[in-house]
């Protein structure tokens, strides 16, 4: 069976991973949204956080491998994350080294990023310009590209298209590449 293709949105909280990937899935009927936010409800649930009975395990161990589980029974997804600390990228890379991810930088400049945290109200003011000391500077080497500040039509029907034509994706494979070349020359 042919593993499921992953998009996966790497952006700072704010950019529009999740609102770019209801977009995605109008326009792609077979792919489904899968986001770590699911994970964050699942786990608030079995947690007692009150009594402190909690889950040692990081929410992305369990996401990246869910992720994984969906490829493997051939099912393509959107899936968002945000690729901020080494301990999510390393673990992100290793688990998914051999999927078929198609990998999309989503963009957004600082003072957009600002106005949104700001009218949403429920996020730390700063927190996505804090991310973006880390998110899009590690290499990362994306097959597309989308700012969600422009008008963003005529990249999502050109990520579409080239999504439906089956094109070769190389970013995920090279990203990784450079990173493990980056890790292993700093020892
Ligand atoms: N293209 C856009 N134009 C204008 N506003 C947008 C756009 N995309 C998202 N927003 C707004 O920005 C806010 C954050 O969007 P969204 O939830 O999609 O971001 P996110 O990257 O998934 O964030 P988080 O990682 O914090 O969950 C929302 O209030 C949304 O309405």
């Amino acid at each position: 069976m042919n593993k499921g293709k992953v998009i996966l949105l790497n952006g700072v909280s704010s950019s529009g991973k999740s609102a770019l990937s209801k977009i995605l899935i109008q326009k792609l009927p077979n792919y489904f949204h899968l986001s770590i936010d699911d994970y964050d409800t699942i786990i608030d649930r079995m947690e007692n956080r009150e009594s402190g009975q909690l889950i040692p395990v990081p929410t992305e161990h369990f996401f990246h491998r869910t992720i994984a589980m969906f490829s493997d029974k051939g099912v393509n997804l959107v899936v968002d994350q945000i690729l901020h600390n080494n301990d999510t990228t390393i673990d992100c890379y290793a688990t998914l080294k051999d999927y078929p991810v198609v990998f999309v930088g989503v963009h957004c400049p600082v003072e957009e990023l600002e106005r949104r945290e700001l009218e949403r109200g429920d996020r730390t003011i700063g927190q996505a310009k804090a991310q973006l000391q880390y998110v899009h500077q590690q290499g990362e080497q994306y097959d597309f590209k989308i700012d969600t500040s422009e008008s963003m039509d005529n990249s999502i029907n050109e990520l579409v298209r080239v999504i439906m034509e089956e094109a070769e994706f190389r970013g995920w494979e090279n990203t990784i590449n450079l990173y493990n070349k980056s890790e292993s020359s700093m020892g």
